[in-house]
């Protein structure tokens, strides 16, 4: 069984997840820097970038971060992955293959789902908590509302097309403990702006 605790505690430490696209190593520890100023501390580095797995390493450093992989999408991403430092895997789909990987490697999961058909096949692999995804896309907040009615006892970090101006929208629904966005960081990087960003993040709802 896959532990539900330690995917609680990657979801529930902050309102918002940054998922990062980091194009460039120099600035890994400056974008982690402003989101943990900010009080973004749990930090989603998407393996789409060739120097995602050492930005994993980079930002790891960085005093208060907690920092996972995302856009994993088969065993041997989460081994690289785990092997960098990431400290929960997020993927876009559920394959029995990543959560399998998962449970060899000991490390928290969030696969993504946009259907009831996919989370069953995560209860029966068994998880309870899933990345909503592509969330607006997905038929947004009525959708995840319709899905949660029937899924009594699990939780979602809906990502996709969530910004600032909607989230505070989607963390009011209770099966939702947190989500995922990529406004943190988008455009030109700007330390003071990400970092006021991250603070209006860390405080929605709240
Ligand atoms: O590649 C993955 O595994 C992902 O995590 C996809 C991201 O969740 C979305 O690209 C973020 O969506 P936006 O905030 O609308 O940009």
């Amino acid at each position: 069984m896959l532990d539900t605790t330690l995917l609680d505690a990657v979801m529930t430490r902050c309102p918002v997840i940054p998922v990062l696209v980091i194009p460039d190593l120099s600035l890994a520890r400056p974008i982690a820097q402003a989101l943990v100023a900010g009080g973004l501390t749990t930090l989603e580095v998407t393996l789409r970038t060739d120097c995602a797995l050492e930005a994993i390493r980079e930002m790891s450093k960085v005093e208060g971060a907690h920092v996972g992989a995302g856009t994993v999408l088969n065993g041997d991403d989460l081994a690289r992955a785990t092997e960098a430092g990431a400290q929960f895997i997020v993927s876009p789909g559920l394959t029995a293959e990543v959560a399998a990987a998962a449970q060899r490697h000991d490390v928290p999961l969030l696969p993504g789902v946009a259907n009831a058909g996919d989370i069953m096949r995560g209860l029966d692999l068994g998880l309870s908590r899933f990345k909503f995804f592509p969330a607006m896309a997905n038929g947004g907040l009525p959708a995840l509302k319709a899905l949660a009615s029937v899924f009594g006892k699990v939780k979602f970090c809906p990502t996709g097309g969530i910004s600032e101006d909607n989230a505070a929208e989607w963390l009011a629904e209770p099966a939702v403990t947190c989500v995922g966005g990529s406004w943190l960081t988008s455009g030109q990087f700007d330390a003071d702006a990400v970092e006021s960003r991250a603070h209006r993040a860390a405080h929605i709802g709240r």
